[in-house]
């Protein structure tokens, strides 16, 4: 049972009032008290409040007496929690002895509770357990009084693990931290994938202009040229290459060069909503047109576009039926809410993308050659990165200087801005980039996240642009993954399915045989040699 008692501010009223409850023996689990508030969490279940008041009614100052459902710490404690709750990303608070104190649901995921604990395990049942019994990799010996940054898998996957010490002060630079007490740390872990993410997000934020499209190479030029011209035609551009390109930055450039500039740039991924929810989304629904519509309909993305720009990125990926209903769209720009029969016309600009060959895709019959036609009036071709290893130098710079501004916000002892050697550079030149420029940026921002500041170099890049690689190429991994011993025959044949596997996992990275001689430090016979072997292309 809670309680709070309201009393007039004299001095002495609450030890009377606690006096009251230590005569009765009634046992106090918790106390909190403000200047006229009494907050009491007693451990008595057959005491009623009438009982509780009258033994009260002899202190002279007491107000009133209320049963309450929270004492306030218990009502700060859940609102704090339901904050953590909404955080995407895993964040554990410990103490100083890595022993939990608090976490977020998305941390729960990571940290399945040990085998043989009792199957109605709760989330409370974490607290006070040390953080190793769950994520081995969290030691508490890395808990100091300065923030770093470290990579760790867990469960396969990597992470960039921030450690946030909490002093015992208020102090926040490294200098200042030197010799306050460490009271416990706040751990923050954010996926590599998501890292990447959040930059681009931040990016959209900016102003898009074909000066932000970064590169000196030919290609880039010849594209942002092309793009300058396509800009003051309104017409429709369809632009293709393989995922993180740079695709949707050019459509952005495009309309911010275009005379629709002040209208909206709306963008939507076809491949992200199931064919009923695009077509509403894009249309827009009246009311009552399925269940769970809004009342009053609601107006869709061609509708709010007005005077702007469409760009429908991942075209491919449309339904039949929806490109149907865009083929229709894009004859006239007309069309009709989902359960709508008015006839509306649109004025919009699309702007559509790819990262899949629609050549391809129209001679197999799941892309509709008229709707092609309609998106590809105007036509940009995005080159993958490794053919313009002419840019690399500037856009590494430039991902390192964002990176690091990040970094030393979070971490002010990490000030000085890294600079890549030549030999990381080549390194970076020989990548064959599947993830294009945003694996990149999600590259450099952990190697710049986890370096302790200085040179970035071959021996810090090598193992988070392996980790990458392991992602972008999980199902050569899975393949050329652990040897499995029992299948072992002999030394040779052992050895050969070894270097079967490791070239065929470093192959595609570091695609000619000079790239992968130079980062498996053999000759290039001996790599030439090596794949004729193994017959690998
Ligand atoms: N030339 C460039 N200069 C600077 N940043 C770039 C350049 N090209 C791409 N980027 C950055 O790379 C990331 C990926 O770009 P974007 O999202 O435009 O690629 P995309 O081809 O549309 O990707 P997807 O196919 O996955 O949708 C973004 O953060 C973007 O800002």
């Amino acid at each position: 049972m809670r309680i709070v008692i309201e009393s007039s501010d004299r001095i002495g009223i609450s030890q009377e009032i606690l006096a009251v409850f230590a005569q009765q023996a009634w046992n106090l689990k918790a106390v909190e008290i403000t200047s006229c508030f009494t907050y009491l969490y007693l451990e008595y279940d057959g005491l009623s409040l009438a009982q509780i008041k009258r033994c009260l009614a002899h202190v002279a100052g007491v107000i009133s007496v209320e049963l309450i459902n929270l004492l306030p710490s218990e009502q700060r404690a859940n609102h704090l929690q339901a904050l953590l709750d909404k955080m995407p990303e895993p964040i554990i608070d410990v103490d100083s002895q890595g022993l939990i104190l608090a976490m977020n649901k998305a941390s729960h995921k990571l940290m399945p509770p040990a085998t043989g604990v009792k199957p109605d395990f709760m989330a409370t049942d974490y607290l006070g357990k040390p953080i190793n019994t769950y994520i081995e990799q969290i030691s508490s010996a890395m808990l100091t009084n300065t923030a770093t940054s470290q990579a760790i898998t867990i469960q396969g996957k990597a992470y960039i693990l921030d450690i946030s010490p909490v002093l015992s002060n208020s102090a926040t630079n490294s200098t200042a931290n030197k010799g306050k007490e460490v009271n416990g740390s706040v751990l923050l872990l954010r996926s590599m994938n998501t890292v990447g993410r959040q930059i681009s997000l931040m990016q959209s934020h900016q102003e898009h202009s074909f000066d932000n499209i970064i590169g000196q190479s030919k290609s880039i030029r010849l594209i942002k040229a092309q793009g300058e011209r396509f800009a003051a035609l309104d017409l429709p551009v369809l632009i293709s290459g393989e995922t993180g390109t740079g695709k949707e930055l050019i459509a952005r450039a495009l309309h911010q060069a275009s005379s629709r500039a002040k209208a909206p740039f709306l963008a939507i991924n076809c491949s992200a909503l199931p064919e009923h929810l695009l077509e509403s989304e894009l249309f827009g629904y009246e009311s009552g047109a399925f269940t769970g519509a809004q009342k009053g309909g609601k107006p869709g993305l061609v509708e709010l576009a007005e005077g702007g720009c469409l760009f429908l990125d991942e075209i491919a990926e449309m339904s039949p039926y929806l490109q149907a209903k865009l083929l229709r769209f894009l004859q006239d720009l007309t069309y009709r809410r989902v359960g709508g029969t008015k006839e509306l016309i649109a004025n919009i600009r699309i702007i559509s993308a790819t990262h899949q060959n629609l050549a391809k895709l129209i001679s197999q019959k799941t892309f509709r050659e008229d709707l092609y036609y309609r998106l590809n009036v105007l036509s940009i071709e995005l080159p993958p990165l490794r053919d313009r290893i002419a840019d690399m130098s500037l856009l590494a710079n430039l991902f390192i200087d964002n990176a690091a501004k990040q970094v030393s916000h979070s971490q002010p002892s990490k000030r000085a801005k890294p600079k890549l050697t030549a030999s990381a550079l080549a390194l970076l030149q020989s990548f064959a980039w599947p993830g294009n420029i945003r694996q990149l940026q999600n590259v450099l921002f952990s190697v710049v996240a986890l370096s302790n500041g200085g040179d970035i170099c071959v021996e810090e890049l090598l193992p988070v642009l392996t980790k990458h690689a392991g992602h972008s190429h999980a199902g050569n991994r899975e393949q050329g993954g652990k040897l499995a011993m029992e299948d072992v025959k002999d030394w040779s044949s052992a050895q050969a399915d070894f270097e079967a596997k490791l070239l065929g996992h470093f192959y595609p990275l570091f695609p000619t045989t000079r790239k992968l001689a130079e980062r498996l430090k053999v000759s290039h016979n001996k790599i030439a040699m090596k794949l004729r072997q193994h017959d690998i292309r």
